[in-house]
């Protein structure tokens, strides 16, 4: 159980995060400058926080006001970086041998080198080894290391798709296998969701808790996390009892439940939406402005029929060369699929 309390200044940037994480992998999902490497530096003890506590299995990594600051060499956290961070200059096997505990070295890193498929590299250096190999040894270093907790700070934004998808699944495979503490950092929701049961958001230097990755997804809060979360259709919007108003498409949607009184926004992913016929519950007319190719579909820009001029226009996916731009077409949403945010 890995427990995250702290805040820090860093010039004008104010970082104030508080999470508790159990032995499933925690997703930090954030937009790119939101604080994401610089708490998982906290927490590894690279970098100190102004105030706040870390507690790891009942230990304190830190406590500002106990005055207590374990280094990063008894914090038995592991830190995998962007860029692996092994030694050019050692072989495999020395990369995972470095960090094992002395006297058990031998057999921890035999192991290791085992579990990883890395026996037939142990001798290479990591420029002769692949990517997904480099990624492999980096990891097997880190578990060679005994953590308590494993960090992971975008471990994946160096590769093209296709490696990236392969190692993504070796990773997730390594980390059920640690079965303990893990935070990934990440500001892909897709991965997220594929690899971390929870999810902890992070905003503007701000995290206040984790939630379960499907309630993440289902009621996304904010307009900032339902963005986090993929949602590509947002629009202000008015509570009305089970209804939302959204003056600047001229339309109004049910909703399967009232809608907060703090709503002042709608969000309607390009999944949910349906292709209807007029009259449809919660249907709307729409021109198409523009339909884009994709690999196997086109991408429809929408502009609803009684939008005003400065709307936002409307975003989904549609069968392959079936609409062009100018045509009109009626789209549907289930009540159920109708987010509301603040
Ligand atoms: N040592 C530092 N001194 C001053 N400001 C810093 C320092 N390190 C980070 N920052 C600032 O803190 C903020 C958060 O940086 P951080 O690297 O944690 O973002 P991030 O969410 O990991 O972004 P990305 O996804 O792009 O890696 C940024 O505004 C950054 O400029």
């Amino acid at each position: 159980m890995l427990s995250v309390d702290i805040q820090k200044r860093l010039g004008d940037f104010q970082l104030q995060v508080q999470f508790e994480t159990g032995s499933s992998p925690l997703a930090l999902l954030g937009a790119s400058g939101c604080g994401k490497s610089v708490t998982l530096r906290c927490i590894a003890g690279i970098l100190r926080p102004d105030e706040g506590k870390i507690i790891l299995n009942g230990r304190t990594l830190f406590d500002s006001a106990g005055h207590i600051d374990l280094p990063p060499q008894r914090r038995k956290v592991g830190y995998l970086f962007q860029q692996y961070a092994l030694f050019p200059n050692m072989t495999v096997r020395q990369n995972i041998a470095v960090a094992a505990q002395k006297g058990r070295r031998k057999e921890t890193t035999a192991e290791l080198l085992r579990r990883f498929h890395l026996e037939d590299v142990a001798e290479h250096r990591p420029s002769q080894i692949s990517g997904g190999q480099q990624q492999r040894t980096a990891l097997a270093r880190i578990l060679s290391s005994e953590p308590e907790a494993i960090l992971l700070d975008e471990p994946l934004s160096a590769l093209d798709l296709y490696l990236r998808r392969q190692l993504e699944e070796e990773l997730r495979c390594a980390l059920t296998a640690f079965s303990a503490t893990s935070v990934w950092v990440t500001h892909d929701q897709g991965e997220a969701c594929r690899s971390c049961r929870q999810v902890c958001v992070m905003e503007s230097g701000a995290a206040f808790g984790a939630r379960p990755m499907e309630e993440f997804f289902a009621d996304p809060v904010s307009v900032s996390a339902a963005r986090l979360s993929g949602c590509e259709n947002l629009v202000g919007a008015v509570p009305r009892g089970t209804e939302v108003e959204i003056p600047l498409w001229g339309i109004t949607l049910r909703r399967a439940a009232p809608a907060a009184p703090e709503t002042t926004a709608l969000g309607l992913r390009m999944q949910h939406l349906r292709l209807a016929r007029e009259g449809v519950e919660n249907s709307f007319a729409c021109s198409v402005v523009q339909s884009a190719p994709e690999a196997f579909s086109d991408l429809l820009t929408l502009r609803p029929l009684s939008a005003a001029p400065e709307a936002p226009l409307l975003h989904m996916e549609a069968e392959k060369g079936r609409w062009a731009a100018g045509d009109l077409l009626y789209v549907s949403v289930a009540p159920e699929h109708v987010l509301t945010l603040r």
